[in-house]
């Protein structure tokens, strides 16, 4: 596949089962309060039956540092993602604490958002719209405008990104896709809609 690709709010057993069979690169859990969120020991339950082969992120804003510490430590999840208003401080101190990935989510509304954020040194920005999760897009001209003026730190792309979209999105140089309403059906995870998304992936 030419992207990656995340799986995002995982809540259910039947979740697991699924992802374990389809095999995306990351599941995302959000401890962000969502209606996706959940406990820590759920979290703990439902990574524990993850394949090794996937990647769990923890979904944090705001967070103190010392919880985000804890779920690493109990390897909950391998990755972190700050999806709040964390500034550059916090993003420097947790770095120097952790060995995992750390993925900053910026919300963009302009090229001015996209560019200001590459002095965040997270390895990883995450452009989404707004404050996540909401299963609408924010408008890639912007991003589409910078990649063609400039080379940007690798990014997860996020926020509405589904079957009616996702060839677009592949057009656009993420790392990754990261993908949760799209992957739902009245609110709950659908298999069939991750079956397909991850056939539209390989057919590139
Ligand atoms: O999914 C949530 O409920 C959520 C809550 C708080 C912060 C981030 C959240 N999710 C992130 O949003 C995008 C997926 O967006 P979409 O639903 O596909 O539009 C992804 O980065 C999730 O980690």
């Amino acid at each position: 596949m030419k992207n990656k690709v995340k799986f995002c709010g995982l809540s259910r057993q039947s979740d697991i089962s699924a992802v374990n069979r389809l095999r995306p690169d990351y599941v995302g859990f959000v401890f962000a309060k969502s209606r996706r969120q959940v406990t820590q020991e759920q979290a703990e339950d439902l990574s524990g039956q993850l394949i090794k082969e996937i990647v769990p992120v923890g979904v944090f804003a705001d967070e103190k540092q010392d919880t985000i510490l804890k779920f690493l430590k109990k390897e909950i999840i391998r990755a972190v993602q700050l999806h709040g208003n964390e500034d550059e401080e916090y993003i420097r101190k947790l770095k120097a604490a952790i060995n995992v990935p750390l993925i900053k989510a910026v919300p963009v509304e302009g090229e001015e958002d996209i560019l200001k954020a590459q002095k965040f040194s997270a390895d990883y920005l995450l452009f989404d719209r707004g404050r996540g999760g909401t299963g609408e897009s924010f408008s890639w001209k912007a991003l589409r405008k910078v990649l063609a003026k400039q080379r940007i730190k690798p990014f997860f792309l996020a926020g509405g990104i589904c079957e009616r979209n996702i060839k677009e999105a592949m057009t656009l140089d993420a790392w990754c896709l990261d993908i949760s309403s799209g992957i739902e059906t009245e609110g709950r995870k659908d298999e069939k809609k991750m079956s397909r998304l991850i056939g539209l992936l390989k057919e590139e």
